[in-house]
């Protein structure tokens, strides 16, 4: 046992993250040992354009009454393939910029996210991975790493619920900071997760609600551009504090961790009771900045201690009206993740690196205070160079 531990040295991974906020392929790498980080290298974000986006949301729609993982119905095929091919793009555009770094010897490709349903043992991600492990060997040269796919599927057959799976790279990296207290990590994308991390005690962590999303489908159809920038709007609006509380009245709230969401869990539940059709923009943005914000903070009645501080990552960490709002709802300093020297957009890409080494080595990836799974568990579907699986 000792001897395979101090065999197991840092090896170079990346990670191909597509995240619910559907804005392009996140290609990240570090080198690792499944267990720390030894360094951290680039990171680089392709932006998918108007027609992927399209393409991606409509795949979303055609996943809503998918009962077979396997199946592929309306554009879902399609889709896959489009989604395969950009991220092979993204990997060529990587490798030309970074040749130094063609001798990496495992991807985590995690694909695109299309319906979770954990209740009903349903998890879907869209990604041919034997395909990409095929193209990576074109672009890197013989033999080509080895690609690790399908990261959730054999937790939520376990009965976890497959999300969220960051987490265990969060301790790693909060293992290398100077700590006074429990630390909450708040990963912002599309859907809001957190880790709870106090010492060396397994990670608490769950979804939280809405980070991105709402606030990028309001802004989408009121100004045409899926984002508030920078919180410019949601700055210059006012909260619709009666709002918040009829939205707070939702029994997922009321869940302890481990629980999850699907990207699109609130959509009809805000629609029907937060009246934003009757709010001006800014005033839209700031009530649903609010809600993250308030969604966030409800998780700290279900946590054992209170977090000394927390530390924000993803796309919501550039958004300073969202970080002010956080801040004063957890009643705690929120840092952003460049405040304690990681990156808030390529922390997610790395931890699919992190997850896909740590699956090759068959460390765990899940665990029950993470995922609700039985056990500490691995996962992943492996593609070796040879092309078997
Ligand atoms: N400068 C900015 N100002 C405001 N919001 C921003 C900014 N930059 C990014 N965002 C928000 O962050 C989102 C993208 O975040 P991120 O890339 O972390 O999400 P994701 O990985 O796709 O989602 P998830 O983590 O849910 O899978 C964008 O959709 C946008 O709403
Ligand atoms: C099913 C799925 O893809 N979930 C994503 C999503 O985006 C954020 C949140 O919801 C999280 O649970 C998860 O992604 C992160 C990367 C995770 O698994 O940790």
């Amino acid at each position: 046992m000792a001897k395979t531990l101090l065999t197991m040295k840092a090896l170079k991974a990346i990670g191909l993250m597509s995240g619910t906020s559907l804005d392009g392929v996140d290609v990240a790498l570090i080198e690792t040992d499944g267990k720390t980080v030894a360094a951290f290298g680039p990171g680089r974000t392709y932006p998918y354009d108007a027609a992927d986006r399209a393409l991606l949301a409509r795949a979303l729609e055609d996943a809503r009454g998918l009962a077979d993982r396997a199946a592929r119905p309306g554009v879902l095929g399609q889709a896959e393939q489009r989604l395969t091919a950009r991220h092979e793009a993204a990997l060529a555009a990587f490798f030309q910029e970074f040749p130094e770094h063609r001798d990496v010897a495992v991807v985590g490709f995690h694909g695109q996210t299309v319906l979770h349903r954990p209740e009903e043992r349903l998890t879907v991600q869209i990604g041919d991975g034997p395909a990409l492990a095929q193209g990576l060997r074109t672009l890197t040269g013989p033999p080509g790493p080895t690609l690790v796919h399908d990261l959730r599927a054999a937790d939520v057959a376990a009965g976890g619920q497959g999300a969220p799976l960051v987490p265990v790279y969060h301790q790693a990296l909060v293992r290398g900071l100077p700590q006074a207290g429990p630390v909450l990590v708040l990963n912002l994308g599309g859907v809001a997760n957190i880790t709870y991390l106090d010492g060396d005690a397994d990670p608490i962590a769950c979804d939280t609600g809405p980070a991105n999303a709402l606030i990028d489908d309001f802004m989408s159809a009121r100004t045409g551009a899926p984002i508030d920038r920078n919180g410019a709007a949601a700055a210059a609006g006012r909260v619709d504090e009666a709002a918040i509380a009829r939205l707070m009245d939702h029994p997922f709230f009321a869940v302890p961790p481990p629980k999850s969401l699907d990207r699109n869990a609130f959509r009809e539940w805000v629609a029907a009771r937060a009246g934003l059709d009757g709010l001006s923009t800014e005033d839209g943005a700031a009530t649903l900045a609010a809600l993250t914000a308030a969604t966030v903070a409800a998780v700290l009645p279900h946590l054992p201690r209170r977090p000394a501080l927390a530390i924000a990552a993803g796309g919501g960490a550039h958004n300073p009206t969202l970080l002010a709002m956080l801040a004063a709802r957890l009643g705690m300093p929120v840092y952003t993740a460049e405040e304690v020297g990681w990156s808030s957009d390529t922390l997610e890409a790395q931890a699919f690196a992190f997850l896909a080494m740590r699956a090759l080595r068959g460390l765990p990836i899940s665990f029950p205070t993470t995922t609700g799974v039985p056990r500490p568990l691995t996962g992943g579907v492996v593609t070796r160079p040879s092309g078997a699986q």
